[in-house]
């Protein structure tokens, strides 16, 4: 069997070799000659998986260890017998870990406490219950928006209109797919309090960036369009700003390689079931106060620093994600 992997995903070497020739590449040098003997695929969002890569290969799974798959024509690959695998939720405690820290900077710069504030949730999956259920022991008013699960479980979700209209701070959670694709534009930044902040840490292409600039609301980027050749009229307007790296926690890492690992196994049948990498410790959740919150997320994570690093150097993108020192999850 033959497993072509990127080489950037960590904890990886050595896990499969007893069983499969493994090929490590940079995502985004996997190449259709490297894919066409390959049985599966072991990648991450800088590889593009479609006709192109794929055609007239023997690949029969993709597994990508991250929660995103825009990156993947998963219809082509339906139609052609090849199973697509996500590591869903992996990261999530590391984007809330992202949220925390834009949310206790906007405190501190803006000079206001949580109970006076409305959050807008878009998305509420993964990654957006998770914000919802912190912002709100946090003493936010949040507010959510998620059509598709407000169309099977009628939790009492909003229409993304009435959300934007009363957030204060309005962040995205949703996968990238023709109906989230430029959902935040012209039309819902118009209705939205003068004052309003955006955040996004989904994908770029969810918010329309003319628009936003358009708007003239302030901003903080996880997620850019057209990664990693950044607008820099854009950057220059966010309040504040980092690589693509708001997933990047150890064990967000960890949890995406093992569940990636553990894809293959059960797929080819491997007896690593349950693997997890010793090097890293699973997350152990606890609740965290607010006051917590402000006073120790600098030490574990200095987004201002980072956001500092990407208006210095925005064609260091890509590299500023390679060699990003994962941080720990401590809540
Ligand atoms: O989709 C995801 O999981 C996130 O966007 C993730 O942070 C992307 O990770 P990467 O492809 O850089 O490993």
């Amino acid at each position: 069997m033959k497993i072509i992997a990127d080489s950037a995903i960590p904890f990886l070497q050595g896990v499969l070799e007893p069983w499969a020739e493994v090929r490590y590449l940079p995502g985004s040098e996997i190449a259709p000659e490297e894919v066409r003997d390959a049985d599966a695929l072991l990648i991450r969002t800088r590889t593009r998986c479609d006709e192109r890569l794929l055609g007239g290969s023997r690949v029969r799974l993709i597994a990508t260890a991250t929660i995103g798959f825009d990156h993947i024509d998963t219809a082509w690959c339906a139609a052609h017998g090849i199973r697509v695998c996500t590591a869903a939720g992996c990261n999530a405690r590391g984007v809330l870990q992202w949220a925390g820290a834009v949310l206790a900077h906007l405190a501190r710069t803006q000079g206001w406490q949580p109970a006076g504030r409305t959050l807008g949730v878009v998305g509420v999956g993964h990654v957006g219950s998770l914000v919802k259920e912190y912002a709100e022991t946090w003493g936010f008013r949040v507010l959510c928006c998620d059509p598709p699960r407000e169309a099977r479980e009628h939790c009492g979700f909003l229409p993304l209109e009435e959300v934007a209209r009363q957030a204060d701070i309005l962040t995205f959670h949703t996968p990238l797919d023709d109906t989230t694709r430029r959902m935040a534009g012209d039309a819902l930044f118009a209705r939205m309090k003068p004052g309003a902040v955006i955040l996004n840490s989904s994908r770029g292409e969810v918010v329309d960036g003319a628009a936003l600039l358009r708007s003239g609301l302030a901003c903080v980027l996880d997620v850019w369009e057209h990664e990693p050749a950044i607008d820099r009229r854009l950057l220059a307007r966010t309040l504040l700003a980092t690589p693509h790296i708001a997933g990047y926690s150890e064990q967000g890492k960890a949890n995406a390689t093992a569940m990636s690992v553990d894809t293959l196994a059960r797929f080819f049948g491997l007896p690593l079931a349950g693997w997890y990498p010793p090097q890293a410790a699973p997350s152990t959740p606890r609740p965290i106060s607010w006051q917590e919150l402000c006073t120790t997320i600098g030490g574990a994570f200095d987004i201002e620093a980072q956001s500092r690093s990407l208006k210095a150097r925005p064609e260091d993108f890509e590299p500023m994600r390679d060699h990003y020192r994962y941080r720990r999850e401590y809540f």
